[in-house]
């Protein structure tokens, strides 16, 4: 489990992180988004502790983490910017993170390197942008580190190679609850993925929240009213955000499915359906009620 309290972190006058208070549970895949400088890559690289906080504190299974070589060895980051040696191979970076990384599994770091059909003996800087961020999630998944801060890491990689990461990462989630937290702009394919969604603005954690729970609490319905008027049929329903079409009407409304859905066939309309609500939707929803604008925030 990571536990992240108060953590603040300033560039000269740049307040990059203000009182970051997260839980991230072992075991779950937790997405995190925000617009450019919101301040992810600078929390991802606190919670391995590459960086140290000016206040507040990260705590991984207990322990702190910077300065913790027991703890930092179970930490992998795979930043946004590889950063390999110069002149380095595939083969040079894994013998560097054998010495970091005690249980660094050297087999399956072959056994996919033959997969993503990379050449060890290449040097690195020959290799492209998406085949670097390869070699760097395959030292990550060979390292034997349980969690795995992921900067922006399915950018720049291509579909295949996108679904070949995420089921990397799925399989060590299931396997030995490894952790991936993973910092993105993509909502898209956060939603499909993870399990947990924290979104930062302007250095602070607005929320972070299970995405089932999200899901299980909003509402999507479409319906159109006959005799009782649609004000009559959302009577007592907790409407985050109606739209008219025609006699359409689609709300979004606060709540559980089932009582949601029996207010709804109350008002007998012509017809009524429960849609499904993308992460999108969720987001514009819960952030609307806080007064900003969800889609400036994940942009
Ligand atoms: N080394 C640094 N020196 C000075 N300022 C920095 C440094 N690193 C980050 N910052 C500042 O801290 C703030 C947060 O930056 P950070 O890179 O964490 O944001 P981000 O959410 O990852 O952004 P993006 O989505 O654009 O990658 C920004 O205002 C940035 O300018």
């Amino acid at each position: 489990m990571i536990q992240a309290q108060g953590v603040t972190k300033r560039f000269g006058a740049n307040l990059a992180l203000d009182h970051v208070t997260a839980e991230i549970k072992t075991g779950s895949i937790y997405g995190l988004i925000g617009s450019n400088g919101a301040g992810k890559s600078t929390f991802l690289r606190i919670l391995a502790g590459i960086l140290q906080p000016d206040a507040g504190s990260v705590q991984i299974d207990g322990a702190g983490v910077y300065e913790n070589t027991a703890v930092k060895q179970k930490c992998f980051m795979i930043s946004d910017e590889q950063y390999f040696f110069s002149g380095a191979t595939p083969r040079d970076m894994k013998d560097y993170y054998k010495t970091m990384y005690p249980h660094f599994d050297e087999n399956r770091y072959r056994s996919l390197m033959s997969n993503f059909g990379l050449d060890e003996k290449r040097k690195l800087r020959t290799f492209s942008k998406g085949m670097k961020k390869q070699v760097s999630v395959i030292c990550a998944a060979a390292s034997g580190a349980d969690y795995l801060f992921c900067d922006e890491t399915f950018d720049g990689l291509d579909p295949v190679a996108r679904q070949a990461v995420k089921a990397i990462f799925a399989g060590d989630v299931a396997e030995f609850s490894a952790t991936p937290v993973i910092a993105s702009h993509n909502l898209r394919e956060l939603e499909d993925f993870c399990d947990c969604i924290g979104l930062l603005h302007r250095g602070g954690i607005l929320f972070s929240r299970d995405l089932d729970d999200m899901k299980l609490n909003i509402q999507k319905v479409q319906f159109i009213p006959d005799l009782t008027p649609e004000q009559r049929i959302l009577e007592g329903l907790e409407v985050l955000s109606r739209q008219n079409s025609g006699r359409m009407i689609t709300a979004t409304i606060r709540g559980g499915r089932q009582e949601t859905e029996a207010v709804i066939r109350r008002g007998e309309p012509v017809y009524y359906e429960m849609l499904p609500l993308s992460l999108e939707e969720i987001f514009l929803a819960e952030t609307e009620v806080q007064g900003y604008d969800a889609k400036q925030l994940i942009l």
